[in-house]
């Protein structure tokens, strides 16, 4: 007992007791604390150190290594114009045999079985071949054609005619060859980045309406970033290493410029030094740089990213300054939303969906059926049902997410999906579908926000780049928009930094962004705790006050129960039921609600 009231601001009881003034309390200031030791590995470190020291003293005092001879040719001229043609034969084969490696991978993942084809049969063909049988055949292609020709076929129309060998010197060749071989190994490590990439962001992007070239080059590609970069870099590595191949066609990189010389000094080893030494300058260079793109690219990944090393250091001398800037940040007023949404003014007049007979098939399993429903302007519906009942199904057809095999959607009298001449409906291509689905806004169960992406520049991207609207204009309504879902001090942040609750207010602020007529909800507070539910259901009833027409799949009851106008319960891909909440609450007609409702109430 005595102990426990020794520590002050502890009571006997062990609770802490925080009214207990600070002078009263003990001062631990002078108390020293001592790391914990561990003998084995104060051993190992020993062990380093010998391993290390004896290393070094054989590298320099045994004469045979010959570091005067290294030292004289270091710095030679033959070696630094060898040392050049390498790292430009490394870059250029880099930059070509990776733009021509992401077209290759982008082509493997089309739906399009030819230019997939293609693409496999080009990696099958130069993973296969060797190097050198690849450059030597390149470096006597003048025996198999004498001039390169390009024209338009069957006319008279030439564009190049030019002799292959004067066309195709040594370094030409080389440089053909490594792209060629390059592009084949980084066609296969984009693709493995392609698919890495969450399948739920390529549906997040679509349903924003993002253009294609949109989709990958700003949400896909600079996610698969992160698996690309280490398998990347190690093929870069390769590839600086590999560019020595090339003496098969007596061109005079570093390695053949070092061969060069010490068949005529006879000083194999000081010189095998020397192009070794280059090569440790080459890799720890590419090293370094593959550290800071790894780290551009790494943005958003983790909640509290590390320092780079130079941050680091500095971080040393300016952490106090920094904890007092925490700290008085930390002390601020809570964000709070300001005002309702109903005030913000950026809703539209909500669309009417009307769904006509539509029916859905995955395989054998009938996962709609029929369906025919009309949502009114403005009106707020909730959709019910039992696990696989075709719920997200039905959702995602009204965006055309899921195109349907029979039947049609249309918002405010415009076919989704289609267009219409007489009785004949023709699909749209996917860029005019994507363009009006800008309307028709999601929100989806796992958020699906673009991670690498700040709050702020998830909101940014779909109005400017999919209704064209201004930047500077885009950022005023994405601020006013979050701060009206409670998180106006969040708009630097990455998603992974919010808590599941704050990541789905920022995917409805998105959604609102591009001002939808009509605001499709999958299951919004499934993937959230229990305390998080309530603070995204708040900001959806505030929502079905603004005139939007909002369509809810949820398995919160009492939820539906007191927002939507209109609850919907399905099962087996049909509509079993459909009316106001007080009816399919209180005196549902079929049986089936009955069951479900009295499981789940
Ligand atoms: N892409 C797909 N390929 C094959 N089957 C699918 C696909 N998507 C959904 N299904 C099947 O269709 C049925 C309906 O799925 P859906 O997701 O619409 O159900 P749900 O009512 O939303 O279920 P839950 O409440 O569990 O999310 C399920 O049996 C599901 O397995």
């Amino acid at each position: 007992m005595a102990l426990t009231t020794d520590f002050a601001g502890i009571e006997p009881s062990g609770q802490p007791n925080l009214q207990r003034p600070a002078e009263q309390r003990s001062d631990y200031s002078h108390y020293k604390i001592v790391p914990a030791r561990y003998p084995s590995r104060q051993v190992g470190s020993v062990f380093a150190v010998a391993v290390i020291g004896s290393i070094l003293y054989s590298t320099f005092t045994n004469p045979q290594w010959g570091w005067n001879i290294f030292a004289e040719w270091f710095f030679a001229a033959p070696v630094l114009a060898g040392l050049g043609r390498t790292l430009l034969l490394t870059v250029l084969a880099t930059v070509s045999g990776s733009i021509l490696g992401t077209a290759l991978a982008l082509a493997r993942v089309s739906k399009s079985p030819l230019l997939s084809g293609l693409s496999w049969g080009y990696i099958w063909l130069l993973r296969s071949i060797p190097m050198i049988v690849l450059l030597l055949v390149l470096n006597n292609l003048g025996y198999l054609y004498q001039t390169i020709h390009v024209g338009v076929p069957f006319t008279n129309v030439v564009l190049i005619d030019y002799p292959t060998v004067q066309l195709l010197t040594p370094f030409a060749a080389a440089f053909l060859g490594l792209t060629l071989n390059q592009s084949a190994f980084s066609a296969e490590v984009v693709r493995g980045g392609i698919l890495s990439v969450d399948q739920g962001q390529l549906e997040a992007a679509a349903a924003l309406g993002l253009p294609r070239y949109r989709q990958v080059f700003k949400i896909v590609l600079p996610q698969a970033m992160r698996s690309i970069l280490p398998t990347g870099f190690n093929e870069v590595i390769g590839l600086a290493k590999s560019t020595s191949v090339v003496y098969v066609l007596a061109l005079p990189e570093l390695f053949y410029t070092v061969q060069v010389i010490y068949r005529r000094n006879l000083e194999v080893i000081p010189l095998l030094m020397v192009a070794t030494a280059w090569y440790l300058v080459i890799m720890t260079v590419l090293s370094v740089i593959q550290y800071y793109i790894e780290r551009h690219f790494s943005k958003g990944a983790v909640r509290n990213p590390a320092p780079a090393p130079f941050q680091a250091f500095l971080r040393r001398f300016r952490r106090p300054l920094l904890l007092t800037a925490a700290i008085s940040a930390s002390t601020g007023a809570p964000a709070r939303a300001s005002g309702s949404l109903r005030e913000a003014g950026v809703f539209r007049k909500g669309g009417t969906v009307r769904i006509h007979g539509i029916s859905k098939r995955f395989g054998s399993l009938q996962v709609l059926d029929n369906i025919d429903l009309t949502l009114l302007s403005g009106s707020v519906t909730a959709i019910l049902g039992p696990s696989g009942s075709g719920k997200s199904t039905l959702l995602r057809s009204i965006n055309h997410l899921e195109p349907v095999d029979d039947g049609f959607i249309s918002v405010d009298g415009e076919l989704v999906g289609y267009s219409q001449k007489g009785d004949t409906l023709y699909e749209l291509k996917e860029r005019d579908v994507l363009k009006r689905r800008a309307d028709i806004g999601m929100v989806f169960q796992s958020f699906n926000l673009f991670p690498h992406l700040t709050v702020l520049e998830n909101l940014v991207e779909a109005p400017v780049y999919v209704r064209g609207v201004r930047r500077e204009e885009a950022v005023l309504l994405a601020k006013e928009l979050l701060a009206r879902v409670g998180l106006g001090d969040k708009i630097d942040a990455y998603p992974r930094q919010l808590s599941g609750g704050q990541q789905q207010r920022v995917a409805i602020a998105r959604a609102l962004a591009l001002r939808p007529t009509v605001l499709l909800f999958d299951e919004p507070t499934s993937a959230l705790d229990p305390e998080l539910v309530g603070e995204v259901l708040d900001v959806i009833k505030e929502l079905a006050r603004t005139g939007t027409t909002l369509v809810i799949v949820t398995h919160e009851i009492g939820f539906a129960r007191e927002v939507a106008d209109t609850v919907i319960f399905m099962e087996g891909g049909r509509v079993l039921e459909a009316g106001p909440p007080a009816r399919i609450f209180g005196q549902a007609e079929h049986p089936r609600t009955r069951e479900f409702l009295a499981k789940v109430l």
